[in-house]
């Protein structure tokens, strides 16, 4: 790995510049990336937006955000000015035809005080509508394929089914090779996704056992207690089968499914990846109902504070039919995996903020324990913590002390927390940096976009014809509708509290 210090020259230009991903996530991964000395030597920011604003109103603004959203907080180990003085703004309202003359003036500027011909990385954090606009303006400003030092980072969502995913990878691919386009979906960041890479295929004690002759069924749980907070204009477009499933879930089933890649080079992770997306069971229109549940959060009680039904939300409809809760089985038909059924899913207003990925493993094959000794016996587990704890247990079955044999139940437990003194870097520090150092691998390529669309296609066009009868369907601070434990139960299992006993 290059020291980044000698990374060459970059330019970030944040399209979005003004807007709260920007500030919540962007400009304090960057800062962090600053403070642990792994941004280029010489890194500018170029925040883009239409409205105008000046430098130092902008550098002001992200200020504020960095004292409230990063991990460090405001911190004081290093000025602030270091870090502000890299930042400017351009005001250009993509949707123009002039634009871009402004943002061409600012990087030659840059280019010339440095002396050299900095990497380019256009990132797009702007409404889905303004992406094609945005792509226009970078090719009026001569951005385009022979470029190979420019790269493009684009933001989800990708489209907002397979049609509109298309016609964006095929307007991006018109313009660019598909090595500089960086689809980002930030659970790929974050240590712990990362680390089932590291747990599968680093460890000769698991792959032998990682499929359908001792894998019983797999649980993939992403749980939020937060509701639709001031995005309503976009859930209500969206919903949490496009927000999360067609993306952040379907991602992670990839990597815990996916076959040893040959080595970590990008295409080839993201060749193993997409098999796996290829090879997921189409659910038929009319099987829709058995293997997918949607759900809508009535008004509850969440962490003990009272909450509003979605329905109430500021910005929702009073009738709207938008899903907060999606259960899934899906079947993946290959060698490994026949028969073992992935279930998946993810609600917001959920009594808990939690992701885990739990895989349960068959019962042993003779049970030669007396059935006293074996009261409490459940099979084997190891649940992947992805967040807020980070780590691994491993659930197995041990003599409990006693003169008698009786079996319990024993966590094998790993904490990066007490592992490791180091802090873990934000998903976006992570990603930010691969873009800039060009490694791809935990970005999504065209084909992996689509797949995953594909995956959800039938699901979306069966809600869409037939709306909810029952909606609202689980109160807030729940686990979900009742009909998700219907689904889960006709295949003989039950949903894993995460973070409970059973
Ligand atoms: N916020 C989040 O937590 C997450 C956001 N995302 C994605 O990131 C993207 C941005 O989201 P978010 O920051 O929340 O959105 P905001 O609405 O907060 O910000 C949108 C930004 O886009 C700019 N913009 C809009 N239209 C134009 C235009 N015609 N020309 C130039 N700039 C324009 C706005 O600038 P101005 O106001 O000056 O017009 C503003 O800075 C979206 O695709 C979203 O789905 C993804 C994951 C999480
Ligand atoms: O992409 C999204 O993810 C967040 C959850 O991300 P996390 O890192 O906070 O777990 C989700 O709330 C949001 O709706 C979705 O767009």
């Amino acid at each position: 790995m290059p020291s980044s210090r000698k990374l060459d020259p970059t330019i970030i230009v944040i399209f979005g510049g003004g807007g709260d991903l920007t500030r919540r996530k962007l400009i304090p991964a960057l800062h962090n990336l600053m403070l642990d000395n792994l941004l280029p030597q010489r890194c500018a920011i170029i925040g883009i937006g239409r409205r105008s604003m000046d430098d130092d109103t902008f550098r002001n603004h992200l200020k504020s955000g960095l004292e409230q959203f990063s991990r460090r907080g405001g911190s004081t180990e290093q000025p602030w000015d270091d870090f502000g003085s890299r930042i400017s703004y351009v005001s250009e309202d993509v949707t123009s035809k002039e634009s871009g003359a402004a943002l061409t003036r600012r990087l030659n500027e840059i280019d010339s005080d440095w002396g050299v011909r900095a990497n380019r990385i256009f990132y797009l954090a702007i409404p889905p509508s303004m992406m094609e606009p945005a792509a226009a303006m970078l090719q009026r400003m001569g951005v385009c394929r022979d470029c190979k030092r420019d790269r493009l980072v684009v933001e989800k969502p990708f489209g907002r089914d397979i049609a509109s995913a298309r016609t964006l990878n095929q307007l991006l691919s018109g313009m660019f090779v598909e090595s500089q386009i960086y689809r980002i979906d930030h659970f790929l960041g974050k240590e712990t996704v990362q680390n089932i890479l590291a747990f599968r295929f680093a460890n000769s004690l698991f792959e032998p056992v990682w499929n359908r002759r001792y894998i019983d069924h797999v649980q993939i749980t992403v749980a939020e207690t937060v509701g639709v907070e001031n995005r309503a204009n976009f859930f209500e477009q969206s919903g949490a089968l496009r927000d999360m499933i067609q993306n952040h879930l379907l991602q992670i089933l990839c990597l815990v499914a996916m076959e040893p890649p040959i080595s970590f080079d990008a295409d080839e992770v993201r060749n193993k990846k997409v098999d796996v997306l290829r090879a997921i069971r189409p659910i038929l229109a009319d099987d829709v109902h058995k293997s997918a549940v949607r759900g809508q959060y009535a008004r509850g009680f969440v962490e003990g504070q009272a909450v509003a039904g979605y329905r109430e939300e500021s910005g929702v409809s009073p009738h709207s039919c938008t899903e907060t809760y999606v259960a899934l089985k899906l079947l993946i038909d290959n060698w490994r995996w026949q028969g073992v059924p992935f279930y998946l899913r993810t609600g917001k207003r959920l009594p808990a903020k939690v992701s885990e990925v739990s895989i349960i493993f068959r019962s042993p094959p003779h049970q030669l324990f007396p059935s006293a000794a074996v009261d409490n016996w459940q099979p084997n587990r190891i649940v992947i913590k992805i967040q807020p704890e980070e780590g691994i247990n491993t659930r197995i079955q041990v003599k409990q002390p006693g003169t008698r044999l009786l079996l319990g139940e024993a966590d094998m437990r790993f904490r990066y927390g007490e592992a490791f003194k180091a802090a873990a870097p934000e998903a976006y520090e992570t990603l930010l940096l691969d873009a800039i150092r060009g490694d791809a691998t935990l970005f999504m390529r065209a084909d992996q976009v689509e797949c995953a669309w594909n995956v959800v296609s039938p699901i979306l066009a069966a809600w869409e014809a037939v709306p909810p009868a029952d909606f609202p369907d689980y109160p807030a601070g729940s686990w979900g509708p009742e009909a998700a434990d219907r689904m889960i139960a006709r295949g003989g299992h039950n949903w894993l509290q995460p973070g409970m006993k059973r």
